[in-house]
């Protein structure tokens, strides 16, 4: 028998993701909590104490609630809420970040599951600053769309309950003050938060994350083919993550969210125009695949010592 993994809040958007990409392994056994006692303050206690890793997929307060109820040294935890994403002694749980990420995701005893959007923002943004092509103080501007279930159950039900009111698109975040504006700002290594500007549209799931840069505005005055190359060769060999090439990006017309929908993968992609003055670099994942469920099934892989592809569906590892 295998490790034990407990998933608090499994019955919510991301917990029964998570619970559908693990039923079925047998190199791990799954920890249930009946319906009635799912959130029963005793019965979560004995769960999060006896499971070898613990997953949270619970509202903040929860999840800050789940942590401090754990006294079993032995009990490992991956939260996917916002709630420990810059907090000490986590570690960010995105092993893509670099090597030594990775080795602190599988030896973390506390570990942080990214948000969908900082996820897209984060891979572009970070190899361009470490490489120089973009100051640490850039303004860095950050569009992006969303399907509804990156909302949650109370974001689903105003799309797909009986009272459904929600409308083809709209824009949100509009006190500029996000949520995911710190862990953005953290892991990509600014100086100063994102100007951060992101939608919902009448679709379930898949998103794009992007980032206009004014290559004429940069020190060096880059080019696109520069930032794609700082981009490949980060994500040399990564499994879940492929950075297209120029001329693929220049040919497309357009880009679909949901193209990587029940993937664990990520797409970058950079487009420029002629002059090579403006350049958008933009990232397709699943707001529910790599942005929550696929990202904690890799991070759940990586911290148990599991096979690296186990319970991710993955079109380009294939
Ligand atoms: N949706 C997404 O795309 C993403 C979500 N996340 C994060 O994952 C976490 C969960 O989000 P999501 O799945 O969308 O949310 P949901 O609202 O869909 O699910 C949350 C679940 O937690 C349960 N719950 C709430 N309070 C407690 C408690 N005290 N004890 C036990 N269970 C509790 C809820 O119960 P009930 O069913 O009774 O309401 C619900 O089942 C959040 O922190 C969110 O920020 C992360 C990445 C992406
Ligand atoms: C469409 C929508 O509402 N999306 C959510 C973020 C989804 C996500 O990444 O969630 P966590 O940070 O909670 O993990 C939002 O903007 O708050």
């Amino acid at each position: 028998m295998g490790p034990t993994v407990f998933i608090d809040g499994d019955a919510g958007t991301t917990g029964l993701q998570i619970v559908a990409r693990l039923e079925g392994r047998r190199d791990l056994e799954l920890l249930r909590l009946p319906e009635d006692r799912r959130k029963d303050p005793k019965a979560r206690r004995e769960a999060l104490n006896a499971c070898d890793l613990a997953i949270l997929c619970l509202p903040d307060a929860a999840a800050r609630e789940a942590v401090a109820m754990i006294d079993n040294p032995a009990t490992r935890v991956l939260d996917a809420s916002t709630a420990h994403r810059t907090a000490d002694g986590w570690v960010y749980g995105l092993p893509e970040m670099d090597a030594a990420q990775t080795e602190a995701v599988r030896s973390g005893k506390r570990v942080s599951n990214p948000g969908c959007y900082p996820t897209g923002t984060i891979l572009i943004l970070r190899p361009l600053v470490e490489a120089g092509l973009l100051p640490v103080d850039y303004p860095v501007t950050v569009n992006a769309v969303s399907g509804y279930s990156g909302g949650g159950k109370a974001l689903i039900a105003r799309y797909e309950g009986e009272a459904a009111d929600g409308p083809d698109v709209f824009a949100y975040g509009l006190d500029l003050a996000h949520k995911h504006l710190p862990e953005m700002q953290t892991w990509s290594g600014l100086a100063h938060a994102p100007l951060f500007q992101p939608s919902v549209a009448r679709y379930r799931q898949g998103m794009l994350v992007s980032v206009p840069l004014h290559l004429w505005a940069l020190p060096d005055r880059p080019t696109a083919a520069r930032i794609q190359e700082a981009l490949s060769a980060a994500y040399a060999g990564q499994r879940f993550l492929r950075v297209q090439s120029l001329a693929d990006s220049a040919g497309r017309k357009d880009l679909d969210p949901q193209a990587l929908n029940g993937t664990n993968d990520v797409e970058l992609h950079v487009f420029a125009d002629a002059s090579g003055e403006r350049c958008l670099v933009s990232a397709v994942l699943d707001n529910l695949g790599k942005g929550a469920s696929g990202a904690a099934v890799q991070n759940l892989n990586l911290m148990l010592g599991l096979e690296e592809l186990a319970g991710l569906g993955s079109a380009m590892a294939a």
